[in-house]
């Protein structure tokens, strides 16, 4: 089962970080750039080129620390047909590698377009899992969970998103005196049932983002079937700390993203003495490890067992 094969691969990779690959061109090196261009020209095909030579150099440099990376579509639908060419090489190039792919589309919408949606991704063997959102009602996630079970994938559906605006609707109280996000992981964690693996785990998640650690913590033992996909890491301002409540005592429980922070570390503070832009890719390295030991400290100090 997807879930099973993802807690496999923590545990084999003793490592819970998720690298996000989200490139922007002008944050790009030039090196990469310029052998792009040459090669395609200074138009779109050459940023799609310097894209995907972007993150392979990625993925060379984390595959063998990292069970997974999350792809968000946007960076690359951005740029039309070859953006999604640069997609689809990406999540190949990862696959080769060993890699699980969650592609990052957070698709909804009514059932026979949602079917639609769920057979570009989820009948692909290319990807893994998707992210869906829920918030349209239970109808328009089913064709994903279907498909899911189906096809042995995953789907992580959004519950509590790290943005600023998500208390505008996730926050609402409900006539039942809960909050919006608590009725949809209600039920995301009830239809998870229909998923569970031989670690208690559903190859039905939820993303729970790590700027809401109290929110997560609720969650947590809300959604006990659901293993959380959790962005927010770093640049969005969550610690160590604010995500330590969405594992269990296993370890287990929680992916976390991290993508601005890793594949631009070279640009951090912390690393942007140590790494050039050539040296774009070890960087991303140095901070996965770095990332890593400190969730695993982390777990350790509360007594939980390490990844
Ligand atoms: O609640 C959510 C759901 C998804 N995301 C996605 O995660 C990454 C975050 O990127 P960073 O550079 O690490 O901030 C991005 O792909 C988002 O689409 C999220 O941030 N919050």
């Amino acid at each position: 089962m997807f879930i099973d094969r993802l807690i496999e691969n923590i545990k084999s990779k003793k490592s819970p970080v998720v690298v996000g690959l989200d490139p922007r061109i002008e944050m790009t090196p030039q090196f990469i750039k310029d052998i792009a261009f040459k090669k395609r020209g200074e138009n779109i095909e050459g940023v799609c080129e310097a894209l995907y030579l972007f993150n392979k150099g990625i993925i060379d440099a984390v595959y063998d620390i990292v069970p997974a990376v999350k792809i968000q579509v946007a960076f690359y639908e951005a740029y039309g047909i070859e953006g999604f060419k640069a997609f689809f090489k990406t999540a190949e190039y990862a696959k080769s590698l060993g890699l699980m792919v969650i592609a990052d589309v957070k698709r909804g919408d009514i059932q026979e377009v949602a079917k639609m949606y769920s057979k570009a991704y989820l009948q692909n063997q290319l990807f893994d899992a998707i992210t869906v959102n829920p918030y349209m009602g239970e109808d328009t996630i089913m064709p994903y969970v279907e498909d899911a079970i189906k096809y042995d994938k995953g789907i992580f559906a959004l519950v509590k998103t790290s943005n600023k605006g998500s208390k505008d609707i996730q926050d609402i109280k409900t006539t039942k005196g809960e909050y919006v996000y608590q009725s949809v992981a209600r039920m995301i964690n009830r239809i998870s049932n229909s998923a569970i693996g031989k670690y208690g785990y559903s190859s039905i998640g939820a993303v729970v983002g790590a700027t809401y650690p109290e929110e997560a913590k609720v969650l947590r033992k809300e959604m006990p079937n659901c293993f959380f996909l959790v962005p927010g890491y770093g640049a969005q301002g969550g610690t160590v700390e604010d995500i330590m409540d969405c594992f269990d005592e296993n370890g287990f429980g929680a992916i976390i993203n991290s993508s601005r922070s890793v594949i631009y570390a070279y640009q951090t503070p912390y690393w942007k003495d140590v790494y050039s832009e050539y040296e774009y890719a070890q960087a991303a390295r140095a901070e996965v490890i770095l990332m890593t030991g400190m969730i695993n400290n982390g777990l350790v100090k509360r007594k939980y067992i390490a990844c």
